[in-house]
């Protein structure tokens, strides 16, 4: 797949959270139904934190084809799955356990393995070997869509600020165990991975991230985590953000239209 020149993000605000979360699922059901025609199914990584329930206008919204999903997770906790920091338990918590979606579809991290993150790092790097190498000849996944959000550090996945993870080219899968934020054993996409994805799409909301935003948007030369996300292969970034989170940001607003 040839490399491009990132392309500049799109900057979607919204007035209320309701409103962002609605425009979300709409902007998903159509990446889902270009995705499925193409290729028969529609691969897509989710992230934890306020995530999973910004999802949440999922649940009820037709055009669903929960049966052509294939989830990764671009970061997860080394915790059991039914641990309360699982990013799985709080996906299936806020979304998998209220819409048909196929459990075998639902890749999770192998937590028999956690005494070895670097075997199980590897091992989720297969997992998503099985699932794309055949269907796809790039030398990374090409996700339809990963879905980010990003801390008040401007981290993202678990690709925190100052890491070495940041300049890895190498792997699909890494492992961190000194993750500033608890708990301290984490895996996470790479970039070469998100950055090969058609789609990455980030989602931020409340006051509480407006400084965050404004140096990720307005400074990228200062390299925060969220910033060094540019698909190139080619893809596309967009924010979908709400009114407050974007409060101190001068980056253009692009009106969201399907
Ligand atoms: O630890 C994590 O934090 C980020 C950001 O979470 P948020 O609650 O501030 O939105 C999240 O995207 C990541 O998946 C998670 O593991």
């Amino acid at each position: 797949m040839p490399t491009t020149a990132p392309s500049s993000p799109i900057l979607y605000s919204f007035p209320s959270s309701t409103e962002l979360c609605d425009a979300l699922a709409n902007f998903i059901i159509k990446a889902q139904k270009e995705s499925i025609e193409k290729k028969g199914r529609f691969s897509v990584a989710i992230s934890g934190g306020s995530l999973p329930t910004q999802l949440n206008a999922l649940i009820n919204k037709p055009g669903v084809r929960w049966d052509k999903w294939q989830v990764f997770y671009a970061d997860e906790r080394v915790v059991p799955l039914d641990h309360a920091d699982s990013n799985h338990k709080l996906c299936t918590d806020e979304l998998f356990s209220k819409v048909p979606i196929l459990k075998d579809n639902i890749h999770t991290i192998d937590f028999s393995l956690a005494d070895d993150l670097e075997e199980l790092s590897d091992a989720y790097e297969k997992e998503l070997i099985r699932e794309f190498a055949q269907k796809d000849s790039a030398r990374f996944p090409v996700f339809d869509l990963i879905l980010l959000g990003t801390g008040p550090d401007g981290h993202t996945a678990s690709l925190f600020p100052g890491h070495p993870l940041l300049t890895e080219e190498d792997r699909w899968v890494a492992y961190i165990e000194d993750s500033p934020k608890p708990p301290p054993r984490r895996i996470t996409f790479t970039y070469p991975v998100i950055n090969h994805a058609s789609r990455v799409a980030f989602v931020v909301s409340g006051a509480a991230k407006a400084d965050t935003l404004q140096t990720v948007l307005d400074k990228p030369e200062e390299g925060l985590p969220a910033s060094r996300v540019r698909p190139t292969h080619p893809g596309q970034v967009y924010w979908f953000v709400d009114d407050p989170a974007v409060s101190k940001v001068s980056f253009p607003r692009t009106p969201f239209k399907l």
